[in-house]
Formats: C-alpha cells, sequence, structure tokens
C-alpha cells in the first residue's frame, strides 16, 4: 500500500500503540552493507535521494518503531530533571529489526542526497581467527547545541543541522556499518535518543557527561554533552566498567572517559574498551597532554598493567605532532593507532578525520584515534575515509553527513598466540 512521505515521517513521531506483541531479539548479526549509494559529484546541492515511497511496510512494523524516535520529541530530560544520569529500564522496550528503522531513517530522509559509500580496506594480516572480528567505531557525532549554537559552521545551512533529520543520518551510518561496540563523542542527546533505541537495537549503553559541558550555555540545549560506549549485548559481556574525570596536573578537569573490560562470549577472551574527549583548541597543548597521561595511568590500572589487550578511541583534539600522540605512540602499553595502516608505509596518519570551515576560516585536521594493543591484536579491515571530493567545498557538517568530524570504523581480532608483549 502506498504511503506518502508525510506518512512514513509520522510514524517517527507517535509513541507506540499500546499492547503491541514483543518480537525476537534482533539479528544484528553481521553485516551486509546497503547496496552501494552512488557517488557525488562536489556540488553544494546534490540531487536528492531516490524517494524511498515504497519502503516501510504498515502495521507492526512501523509501530513498533513510534516509540524509541517518538521519545527525542516529547522529552528534554537532561537539561529538565536532575535523574538524568540515571537511565531508564530498558527491559521494557521492544527490539527493533535494524532493517527497518533503516528504512525509516532513509524516509525522513528522502530530500538529501545519498549517503556516500565508503569501502573497507582489508589489512590483510597473517593472524587467521577462527572468531568474527570485533568492529568498532569511533565518532564524534557533534553535540546539537554547539552545532546549533558554538560551533560556527559557516558553511553549512542552519536546516542541515536540525535535529530531526540529522540523528536520522547519524543513525543511518551506524546502522550501515553496525558496529559491536560505538565510541561516541559528543552525545547530548543519549537518553532522549541514543539509550532507547540503540538498546532496542541489542546495544548496552553507558554515558558520562561533561562536568560543565559547554552545551548547557546554549539556550535550548537537550543536557550536557558526554562520551557514550556501547557493546552489543549478544557478543559481550560486562566484566568491569569505570567512569574516569580526566585530571591535568592533578586537577580536575572539564574532560572525560569511560574504560571497561569485557568478555567475548565466542572466545572468552577479555579486552579493554575505553572512550575520551580531550580538551579542544590550540594553547591547551600541554593541558591535553597532561590529560593524556591521566588516561594512560588509569588504564594502566585498569588493564593490569598491559595484561589485558586495549582498544582507546577518541577526539584526542591533538594532531600527531602534539605531545599527547606521541606519549600514546610510546606508552607502556604497547599501542599502535589504526587507521596508520591505511597509509602506503603504514607510519603515516590520514590527512583529516574532520574538516569544516569557521570564522576563522577552513580546519582541516587528524585528531581522532583507535589505539589498540599491537600485539594482542590484528586490525583485519578500516573503514576508508571520505575523499576531499565527497566532503564538497562546503566541507562537514552538510546535507549529506551529520558531523564535522568522520566516523572511524576497524575490524579488530585477536591474535592467537600472543606473545606475551602486550
Ligand atoms: N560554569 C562553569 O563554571 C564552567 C563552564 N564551562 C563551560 O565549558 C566551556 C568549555 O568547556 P571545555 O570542556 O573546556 O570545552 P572545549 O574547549 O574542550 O570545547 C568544547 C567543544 O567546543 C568545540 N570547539 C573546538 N574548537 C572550537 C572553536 N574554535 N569554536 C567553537 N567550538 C569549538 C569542541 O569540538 P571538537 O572537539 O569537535 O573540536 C568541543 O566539543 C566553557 O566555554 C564554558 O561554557 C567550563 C568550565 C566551568
Ligand atoms: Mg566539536
Amino acid at each position: 500500500m502506498y504511503q506518502s512521505p508525510r506518512r512514513l515521517c509520522s510514524a517517527l513521531l507517535h509513541r507506540d500503540a499500546p499492547g503491541l506483541r514483543r518480537l525476537p531479539a534482533p539479528g544484528l548479526r553481521r553485516r551486509s552493507p546497503p547496496p552501494a549509494a552512488p557517488r557525488l559529484p562536489a556540488a553544494s546541492a546534490p540531487p536528492a535521494r531516490s524517494c524511498p515511497r515504497t519502503v516501510c511496510s504498515m502495521g507492526n512494523g512501523t509501530s513498533r518503531l513510534y516509540s524509541a524516535l517518538a521519545k527525542t520529541l516529547n522529552s528534554s530530560a537532561a537539561s529538565q530533571h536532575p535523574e538524568y544520569l540515571v537511565s531508564p529500564d530498558s527491559e521494557h522496550l521492544e527490539p527493533i529489526d535494524p532493517k527497518e528503522l533503516l528504512e525509516e531513517c532513509r524516509a525522513v530522509l528522502h530530500t538529501r542526497p545519498p549517503r556516500f559509500q565508503r569501502d573497507f580496506v582489508d589489512l590483510r594480516t597473517d593472524c587467521p581467527s577462527s572468531h568474527p572480528p570485533i568492529r568498532v567505531m569511533q565518532w564524534n557525532i557533534l553535540a546539537q547545541a554547539l552545532g546549533e549554537g558554538k560551533d560556527n559552521f559557516v558553511q553549512c545551512p542552519v536546516e542541515a543541522l536540525k535535529w530531526e533529520e540529522r540523528k536520522c543520518l547519524i543513525l543511518e551510518e551506524i546502522l550501515a556499518y553496525q558496529p559491536d561496540i560505538l565510541c561516541l563523542q559528543e552525545v547530548d542527546h543519549y537518553f532522549d535518543t541514543f539509550q532507547p533505541l540503540l538498546s532496542r537495537l541489542g546495544y548496552q549503553g553507558t554515558f558520562f557527561p561533561k562536568p560543565w559541558s559547554p552545551c548547557l550555555d546554549v539556550e535550548h540545549n537537550n543536557g550536557p554533552d558526554g562520551c557514550a560506549l556501547f557493546f552489543l549485548q549478544n557478543r559481550f559481556k560486562l566484566v568491569n566498567s569505570a567512569n574516569i574525570r580526566l585530571t591535568a596536573m592533578t586537577l580536575k578537569t572539564n574532560q572525560v572517559a569511560i574504560a571497561q573490560t569485557l568478555e567475548c562470549k565466542e572466545s572468552s577472551r577479555q579486552f579493554c574498551i575505553a572512550v575520551t574527549h580531550l580538551k579542544a583548541r590550540t594553547g591547551w597543548e600541554r593541558f591535553r597532554s597532561a590529560q593524556g597521561c591521566d588516561l594512560l595511568q588509569n588504564l594502566q590500572n585498569i588493564t593490569q598493567g598491559a595484561k589485558i589487550p586495549l582498544i582507546v578511541c577518541g577526539d584526542f583534539n591533538a594532531e600527531p605532532t602534539e605531545e599527547v600522540y606521541k606519549h600514546f605512540a610510546s606508552s607502556s602499553l604497547n599501542l599502535n593507532s589504526a587507521y596508520k595502516l591505511l597509509s602506503a608505509d603504514g607510519q603515516s596518519e590520514p590527512p583529516y578525520t574532520t574538516w569544516k570551515i569557521r570564522t576563522s576560516g577552513e580546519c582541516r585536521h587528524t585528531l581522532d584515534y583507535i589505539w589498540y594493543s599491537k600485539h594482542a591484536l590484528s586490525v583485519k579491515s578500516a573503514l576508508d575515509l571520505l575523499t576531499e571530493e565527497q566532503i564538497g567545498p562546503n566541507r562537514l557538517p552538510s546535507f549529506n553527513y551529520p558531523s564535522d568530524h568522520l566516523s572511524l570504523v576497524c575490524d579488530f581480532s585477536f591474535n592467537e598466540e600472543p606473545d606475551g608483549l602486550l
């Protein structure tokens, strides 16, 4: 039956009808990326997506999606209720079929240009693994309040930042790559959007807001931004979790990290995953360096002196030339930066992970990293970055891409015979 786009959109805006039957847990297991979207020319007003009018089924499929996305409109919990730190009871939320959610997102986005195709680059290693890889996504998703109220993206039209559509672009990116673990920064819609939706996709989430989030300075903000960590519950068991407020020269700072020890259900192997967002801006290099040292010290303790393999994702707000980068590269935790492996010699970071135009001019920087224990883990593949042509002359964010930072995605496997030099 034909549904107009307006009808499809309205499915995202209403609460779930009561008494719907519960579905079995969604099979978010393994990846068949959606069909390739055509590449766009570097034009500022690319053509709209082909209209997805026929994609969404009627009835329960649509109805099941009412409540999770609808909550994003009906709640601004974080700023109004002191209990924003308390996670809602996800037991009562119905599972969502990721394909249906993806279709719903695409329906909302039907006037936008198609998403860009990015390919995984095979980084062949000599380490065959009998277990499925662990897919990790690192992404600074751009806090809604900062994007609208602070960041000054002078070439980005305000309509491109509308939350009701931008959240669907973010979800589309997550659903396209189906990470097993999701490490996010600048999350200011955790409780009303990402926690309820991702829990219904099978993820367990943790949020740690910045103590003095700059989002709170923005009128009509949705609460503080912070780091969020999600993992698929059917793949991992949570062993240990730590919310860390980073210090610099013994002083507590406004930056945070989350570190969790997870156990793989398939292999019973444990590893630690951490997410952080270090202090931004030039002039703060020593401060970032001190925060990095504090994080490394915390991770030394959590990994029992590098006995437990480690993956650290973050927006470090630091180019590879900075001291904090060098601390991580030379740490006794024996870390390597996964995205270096995309370079010809395996030694160079990508030319950019964020690219935007502010009033001060063009800002193209490499600031985001996925560090991993190089003796215990191998990177099987990594998602290539967007090209300059795809990013376009107005840079990011844009109608095509929801954040000023690119997502980084890697597939990891455990080395079969760790040599004891994690
Ligand atoms: N009430 C109080 O007592 C306190 C309030 N605060 C508030 O917090 C703010 C600072 O917080 P802090 O955590 O140190 O923030 P940061 O300096 O780390 O930056 C906050 C955000 O601003 C973005 N940003 C980076 N460069 C620029 C730029 N040139 N223009 C606009 N945005 C930029 C960053 O994005 P990205 O990482 O993507 O670059 C980041 O997410 C203060 O301005 C104040 O509002 C802070 C402390 C105390
Ligand atoms: Mg930012």
